[in-house]
């Protein structure tokens, strides 16, 4: 990342020219027009070249360039990519100094004679952005392309001895397997297939072979043409609708944010949208997708809570429940979003990022920078999520990965937890489990060092005693199984869900009316 961050010797500012380029020297007119000017000037300019030429053949002679070549045994494959880049583009500035030698003098001498420091150039191996990449490989495809056509071209024309390239002569007709491989070549090549072949120089295609890709191509134009018709509806599935702008809009009104500045992502169950106090305070608005179709794999996480005896009910009251986790969560300090308004499916928190901008997923977080004590240091932050969760807020996440894990400033946030449990569901332990083994996989993938075993971590979590001889699923559904009347008497004694229970007395205090409507 350092290295990405030096300056470009030669990248060129907003107004074209070097940052490192001197000023040149103002000069009086009169000096101009004098004869000892412009003599001194032609000295000076040889002796500009004689200089770049010297320095330009000892960097020529420099032992780097033959080095980078002879040493590249027992590199790995990347410090060969590097080094062979590094040759390249030496000899690029190699190659640039020259062509520009007679016209910029002075500076291209001393490009040269920087040139055995300076040739590497830190931001040549920064990623390009997708649309600069785009538009080199877009030239260089037609450059490429017309030279294939015309290799094509020649290499028939030279076979048949005709100006045509598939002209026949003779006795040979269209059914001759080798014409007629040609021609299948070349209308696969010239777009009567509608498939990347890649350029099909002096190729041959089977008929059998043209026909199949043919067939393919047919299929898969079909299969495009259904998937953009699919995202065309889950787009506007997704767009907010004239409730939820009407509520936006009442509370821009209130004050409590004055702009929607744009859409922070769209999820399978919602559209968070960036919402802006002053430009400085900034919220996450999560819109809640209405519609049956968007709840149906959620059953299976509210039909045995006991919070939500009512399934049907649970659509109108989703976002509530996402808001009251997140009250409970905040409130014993968990680093998660703060709830600050509820309306129907409409819930506002806190911004998870930095200036504005929302923090990446640990999915998007790019972990080659990383170094293992770091990893490991993020690792521990969500396995000590994942324990005050249960311990203290008595919740499962039970959607635990790296998509609901954001990573700002170097803090792990939790984010998404509408779906979380109360330790009273039955199948708690059952989610956790899953969410352990989402959590560990994710860190084993990004090669997290000293990682715990599931059976290690959920003991943590939970202060069961699991065995690891034994599978983590099968003693969890037996342990869950024998526990099951213990879950439910001690629930109704004692429901862990304490803030539910003063929910639901405050509710009924309040003739049904939802003690969250302070916050609408
Ligand atoms: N408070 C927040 N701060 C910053 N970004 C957020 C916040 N809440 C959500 N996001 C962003 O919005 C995305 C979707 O949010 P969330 O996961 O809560 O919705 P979802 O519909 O449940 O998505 P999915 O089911 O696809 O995970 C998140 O992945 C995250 O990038």
């Amino acid at each position: 990342m350092g290295e990405c961050s030096r300056p470009n010797a030669w990248k060129k500012n907003a107004w074209g020219t070097n940052d490192n380029e001197v000023e040149e020297p103002v000069v009086r007119f009169v000096d101009i027009m004098s004869e000892d000017l412009a003599q001194s000037i032609d000295e000076e300019e040889k002796k500009q070249e004689e200089t770049f030429l010297k320095d330009f053949e000892n960097v020529m002679n420099s032992e780097s360039i033959d080095e980078i070549l002879l040493n590249t045994s027992g590199m790995t494959d990347e410090e060969m990519a590097i080094a062979l880049q590094r040759h390249f583009d030496r000899e690029a500035d190699l190659a640039r100094a020259v062509a520009s030698s007679s016209n910029t003098g002075e500076q291209t001498t001393k490009n040269a004679r920087n040139m055995k420091n300076v040739v590497v150039t830190p931001d040549r191996y920064c990623p390009k952005t997708a649309q600069e990449t785009d538009e080199d490989s877009d030239e260089d495809d037609d450059e490429l392309r017309q030279i294939a056509t015309d290799m094509l071209y020649a290499k028939l024309d030279e076979e048949s001895a005709s100006s045509s390239r598939l002209r026949t002569t003779g006795s040979v007709t269209k059914h001759n397997p080798t014409i007629a491989a040609r021609r299948n070549a070349d209308k696969t090549l010239n777009d009567a297939v509608n498939v990347s072949t890649g350029d099909l120089v002096s190729d041959a295609i089977s008929s059998r072979v043209y026909n199949s890709l043919r067939s393919f191509a047919k299929t898969e134009v079909k299969r495009q043409m259904r998937m953009k018709d699919k995202e065309e509806k889950a787009t506007m599935e997704t767009s907010v609708d004239a409730n939820t702008r009407l509520s936006l809009f009442k509370w821009i009104n209130q004050g409590v944010f004055d702009t929607i500045e744009g859409v922070i992502a769209t999820g399978k169950e919602s559209a968070v949208l960036h919402a802006a106090q002053s430009s400085s305070t900034h919220f996450a608005v999560k819109v809640y997708k209405t519609t049956l179709s968007e709840f149906k794999n959620r059953s299976e996480y509210v039909k045995d809570d006991f919070r939500f005896k009512n399934p049907r009910g649970v659509l109108r009251i989703w976002a509530e429940r996402e808001f009251m986790n997140l009250m409970r969560m905040t409130k014993w300090g968990l680093p998660c979003p703060t709830p600050v308004k509820l309306k129907r499916h409409l819930l506002v928190m806190s911004l998870i990022g930095e200036d504005g901008v929302a923090a990446p997923r640990l999915k998007n977080v790019d972990w080659g920078f990383f170094t293992d004590v770091e990893r490991r240091n993020i690792y521990e932050q969500v396995e000590s999520i994942m324990c005050r969760l249960y311990k203290e807020c008595q919740l499962v996440h039970a959607d635990l990965s790296e998509f609901n894990l954001l990573l700002s400033e170097g803090k792990v946030y939790v984010i998404d937890v509408s779906q979380a449990m109360d330790l009273s569901h039955p199948r708690n332990l059952h989610f956790l489990t899953r969410d352990i083994e989402n959590v560990l996989s994710f860190f084993s993938k990004i090669e997290t060092p000293s990682l715990p075993t599931p059976v290690a971590l959920f003991n943590l979590i939970t202060q069961l005693e699991m065995s690891e001889e034994d599978d983590l699923h099968v003693q969890v559904e037996q342990f869950s199984e024998e526990n099951r009347g213990v879950h439910l008497r001690r629930d109704k004694a004692r429901p862990a869900d304490f803030e539910w229970e003063k929910y639901e007395l405050d509710k009924k205090a309040n003739r049904g009316i939802s003690p969250a409507r302070d916050f609408n």
